[in-house]
């Protein structure tokens, strides 16, 4: 029998858990600093992570034109080959020039830059925000809030729930 390939999750090793409140305070720290470069045409959730921030940034930014970028890459905690299944629409394109000028991109993270790699390409001028970033995602956003180191994965509050932890001494990490 073949041994499976540890996944990102698991070479990762480190965990970041982030609860909704935590998650809804370091978004409004993104849209302080969203406001002070703005103003932006537009919206663009980067699916699904980017849906969540999109929404909250969008509220605070009293922006009402909303849009998504849709990719596929991890299945789970993998990552394979980047799927551009939706691009943003004709009339999101023309606001931003056909370039991206004055669009803003959200995300939840950048990881290995894949992601914000295939992004920026589609849309070079746009503005491109994620809440949290790990080293090699770094240099890809033009906003982020949080760094983390690479080893680290960030569990969402929409991926987790409450769940009972043992105690220190009885082996807990
Ligand atoms: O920088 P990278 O290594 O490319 O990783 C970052 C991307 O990975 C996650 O999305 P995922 O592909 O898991 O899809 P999801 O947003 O639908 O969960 C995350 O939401 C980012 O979009
Ligand atoms: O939930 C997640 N946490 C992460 O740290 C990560 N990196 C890429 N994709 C990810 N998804
Ligand atoms: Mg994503």
């Amino acid at each position: 029998m073949t041994q499976s390939e540890p996944s990102e999750q698991q070479r990762a090793g480190r965990p970041f858990p982030v609860s909704w409140d935590q998650f809804h305070r370091d978004c409004r720290a993104l849209s302080w600093r969203l406001n002070e470069l703005g103003p932006f045409h537009a919206v663009i959730a980067i699916t699904r992570g980017g849906l969540v921030p999109a929404a909250i940034v969008a509220r605070e930014l009293g922006l009402r034109v909303i849009d998504t970028v849709c990719i596929a890459s991890y299945e789970h905690d993998k990552q394979g080959e980047l799927q551009v299944l939706k691009g943003v629409s004709d009339q999101t394109a023309k606001l931003g020039g056909g370039t991206g000028k004055g669009l803003l991109i959200i995300d939840d993270l950048v990881d290995t830059g894949k992601t914000g790699r295939m992004v920026r390409s589609l849309l070079p001028e746009a503005h491109f925000a994620a809440v949290y970033a790990k080293p090699k995602g770094r240099p890809l956003v033009d906003t982020f809030i949080t760094e983390v180191s690479q080893d680290t994965w960030i569990f969402f509050p929409w991926d987790t729930g409450l769940s009972f932890q043992p105690p220190l001494k009885d082996g807990a990490a």
